[in-house]
């Protein structure tokens, strides 16, 4: 006697083959893709212009970020040339320090050293960067956290009664502005690891470390001690354990 499947399981078999093949082609095909594709834009060139300041003429530049359209800052000193070994801060906004010399914290004068020290040099830049302030918890809860240290929190522990993260901030935008630079290796103007770890997981080679020391005051030096002691920053002059 003959036996034969009915025809719709046969169908519905045929059918399944078909689509898992399909599937499995697909599957293939994206792998491939992710493998070549070239690290995203995520951040466009918009415009620049000479900038006299306070300091002396450096060329601003603006670039937007093509996720959230924030305008982010590149401030650069003389020519970068080869692009190795250059002067650079990458700077997160702080409104209340670079603006308003806000003396909670040490923000605004490590901006002004920074632009004074790249100045001097004759060549750097400085990468301002957008939508970091308050280590990434915004403005408005930045001051809601300095009300919570007013009340005994230090500055970590403020983030975290607000249920926010103690620093939420990303290097890739920071990344990418100095690579559009040109700029190749860099020396950091930074007392912050996570910073020198941020950057170069985004492929930015650190030669040098030079620190940002700032007066400490009645007013930051809880908030200083908290970094050095909490969040890792270092108050000195070693750099080998920092960008090695
Ligand atoms: N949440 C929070 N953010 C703060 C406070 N004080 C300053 N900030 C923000 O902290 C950011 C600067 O981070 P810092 O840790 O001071 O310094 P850094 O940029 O990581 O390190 P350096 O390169 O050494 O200056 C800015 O975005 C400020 O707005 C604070 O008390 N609470």
């Amino acid at each position: 006697s003959r036996t034969t499947l009915p025809a719709p399981a046969q169908n519905g078999l045929i059918l399944n083959e078909v689509a898992i093949g399909s599937f499995v082609v697909s599957c293939l095909a994206v792998a491939l893709s992710l493998y070549k594709r070239k690290p995203e834009k995520i951040v466009k060139r918009i415009s620049s212009a000479r900038l006299p300041t306070a300091w002396g003429s450096f060329v601003t530049y603006c670039y937007k970020s093509m996720s959230d359209g924030l305008e982010h800052v590149a401030m650069v000193k003389g020519e970068i040339g080869d692009g190795k070994d250059v002067l650079v801060r990458v700077h997160s906004e702080c409104l209340t320090g670079d603006i308003f010399k806000s003396s909670r914290c040490d923000c605004g004068n490590q901006l002004a050293l920074a632009m004074q020290q790249i100045e001097e040099a004759g060549q750097g830049v400085v990468v301002y960067l957008k939508g970091h302030e308050g280590r990434g918890i915004g403005l408005g809860s930045k001051l809601r956290a300095y009300n919570l240290q007013d009340d005994g929190r230090d500055t970590v522990q403020a983030n975290e009664d607000l249920g926010l993260p103690v620093d939420s901030r990303d290097y890739g935008i920071g990344a990418q502005i100095l690579k559009d630079l040109g700029v190749r290796t860099i020396k950091l103007m930074t007392n912050n690891p996570a910073k020198c770890d941020g950057l170069k997981g985004y492929g930015i080679q650190i030669t040098d470390r030079v620190p940002v020391l700032t007066p400490i005051t009645k007013h930051n030096k809880r908030y200083l001690e908290t970094k050095g002691t909490r969040m890792g920053h270092v108050y000195g002059i070693e750099t080998e354990s920092i960008i090695s």
